[in-house]
């Protein structure tokens, strides 16, 4: 082929995609036809931390990210870093080459020859391409001069798709941040307003003050929208630390891979796309309180690196080894049994014995109806001067009656948001529930059963979240959403989809 068509054809599969593994498999389609290959990878040089990365590899199985390191010798750093060091070596036999030899081993097999290209930005050593082949000798000149051609196209790919993928890991960590403190700056306001504290709460409110000048742990019991959190904001504000922070995670929302870097913070470095050290939440609540919400969803791992926390008061970040000390105080909710969880393996015994120290449980908005006209009556001239409707929103006698009637399987954030919804509907004058009147299973379309008495309680957790997204149209979030049904936070929901195998498209 001419060499300038080969250089055209290659350079267009290596710039093809910002996924690297993508651009790699093509590029290796491509040029297996003129170069031996029955394979190829991308490593990277890592001087800070003497190791070799591999971040992408393609062969006869198709493309694959890596993010395997292998540690080097100053030695090997040295060589590496030698401004004499060609641009493309042949090695003839990869058993010939101590370096390539330790470094590729779990990717090329020993009776192999190796061609590789070295990539170098700015006069910096950055990395090899490298292609293998079975058997020795496989290379000549003649393929190391068109592989040197390719240098430019794929340092700058290499260069790009890593800026590409560190891009889209700070975009995700910085979204969940973002979520994070929103989730705090809101809790922050739930804070001040608690409805209820001499009737419907009364015996909550009294074990509150029992434990609050404490450090205790406090285990927050209760249905979903209860207001476990509003429960653990009081215990935090009427503590000795409420000047101190009050950090609250939703375990049931973290992806389990990022769990650990979420709570005990990382390293820089400690894994792809960590630009720089972080704190996780024990740290962020040090002198605070951390409130640990919807703590059954934790996996069992992490169950255990948590009970360590709270035993020894200590952590360490990810990649790192320094201990480091944390002064918090832990507030953990569940909606829950986490005793039925124990007895099935699914929560650490002795965890539960170390977050059982003092229950409190919170009754259902069902058996304290007394509460709910001033609840209503709360959210309403809440809702009416965020929503701006001008003027105070009226719910008749018998309006009032029926809220009290009905069942609330979503408790107090359900009412809440039906209390919002019935101003957005009357325009913000007077409220009318009318649409609440049949429990919401009486919509349940006829292929979704109600649980029945041998079902699992995911089995029948499963049912109930299909028909309720039935119900709502395939609706999730916002208004009418399967989430405002169901009384939970989506993001919640969608974990709990996830975990039970529920598929869905966003709405
Ligand atoms: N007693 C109360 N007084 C005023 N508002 C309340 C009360 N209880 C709950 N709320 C409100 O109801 C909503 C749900 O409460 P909260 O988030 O505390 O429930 P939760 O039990 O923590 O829910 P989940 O189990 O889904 O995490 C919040 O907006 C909260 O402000």
């Amino acid at each position: 082929m001419d060499p300038r068509d080969f250089f055209h054809h290659a350079t267009l599969r290596i710039c093809g995609s910002l996924d690297i593994d993508k651009a790699l498999y093509d590029c290796w389609s491509f040029l297996r036809s003129t170069i031996p290959a029955d394979g190829m990878y991308i490593n990277l040089y890592m001087p800070e931390r003497r190791a070799i990365r591999f971040i992408a590899r393609a062969d006869a199985a198709g493309p694959e990210i890596m993010d395997a390191q292998v540690c080097i010798t100053p030695d090997m750093c040295a060589t590496l870093e030698s401004p004499n060091r060609p641009r493309v070596r042949i090695i003839g036999d990869i058993r010939t080459d101590p370096v390539t030899h330790r470094v590729a081993r779990s990717i090329v097999d020993d009776d192999s020859s190796v061609i590789l290209l070295r990539l170098m930005i700015d006069n910096r050593h950055l990395g090899v391409v490298g292609m293998h082949a079975h058997g020795r000798h496989r290379y000549t000149q003649e393929h190391a001069d068109l592989l040197g051609m390719l240098h430019e196209p794929f340092a700058i790919a290499t260069a790009n798709a890593l800026r590409h993928r560190s891009l889209l890991d700070t975009n995700s960590r910085l979204s969940r941040e973002n979520r994070q403190l929103r989730e705090q700056l809101g809790s922050s306001s739930r804070c001040s307003t608690i409805i209820g504290i001499d009737s419907g709460l009364r015996d909550v409110m009294t074990r509150v003050t029992q434990v609050a000048p404490l450090s205790s742990t406090v285990l927050l019991l209760g249905e979903t929208g209860v207001g476990k959190e509003v429960v653990a904001c009081a215990v935090h504000e009427s503590s000795p630390r409420k000047n101190g922070p009050f950090v609250k995670v939703n375990c049931g929302a973290i992806p389990e891979s990022l769990m650990d870097s979420e709570l005990f913070g990382h390293e820089k470095g400690a894994f792809t796309g960590a630009d720089a050290s972080k704190k996780g939440v024990f740290e962020q609540a040090h002198g605070g309180t951390l409130f640990l919400d919807e703590i059954g969803e934790l996996p069992l791992a992490v169950q255990v690196r948590l009970l360590r926390v709270l035993q020894t008061h200590t952590l360490v970040r990810v990649g790192g080894q320094t201990p480091r000390e944390v002064d918090i105080r832990i507030i953990a909710a569940t909606h829950r049994d986490l005793a039925t969880m124990v007895r099935e393996g699914n929560f650490r015994e002795d965890l539960w014995f170390r977050l059982n120290v003092f229950p409190i449980t919170i009754p259902t908005l069902r058996e304290r109806r007394d509460d709910i006209p001033e609840l209503a009556a709360w959210f309403a001239a809440r809702a009416a001067r965020r929503l701006g409707t001008g003027s105070l929103p009226e719910i008749p006698c018998d309006e009032m009656a029926r809220l009290k009637a009905y069942h609330w399987p979503g408790n107090v954030r359900e009412l809440e948001n039906c209390v919002e919804r019935a101003i957005i509907l009357s325009g913000g004058r007077v409220l009318r529930f009318d649409w609440l009147s049949c429990p919401p299973h009486e919509h349940l379309p006829a292929e979704h059963p109600v649980a029945h008495a041998d079902q699992t309680l995911d089995e029948a957790m499963r049912r109930h979240i299909e028909a309720t997204i039935d119900a709502a149209g395939g609706k999730i979030h916002g208004p009418g959403g399967a989430a405002e049904r169901l009384g939970v936070n989506p993001s919640t929901l969608r974990s709990k989809m996830n975990k039970l195998g529920i598929q869905y498209g966003r709405h």
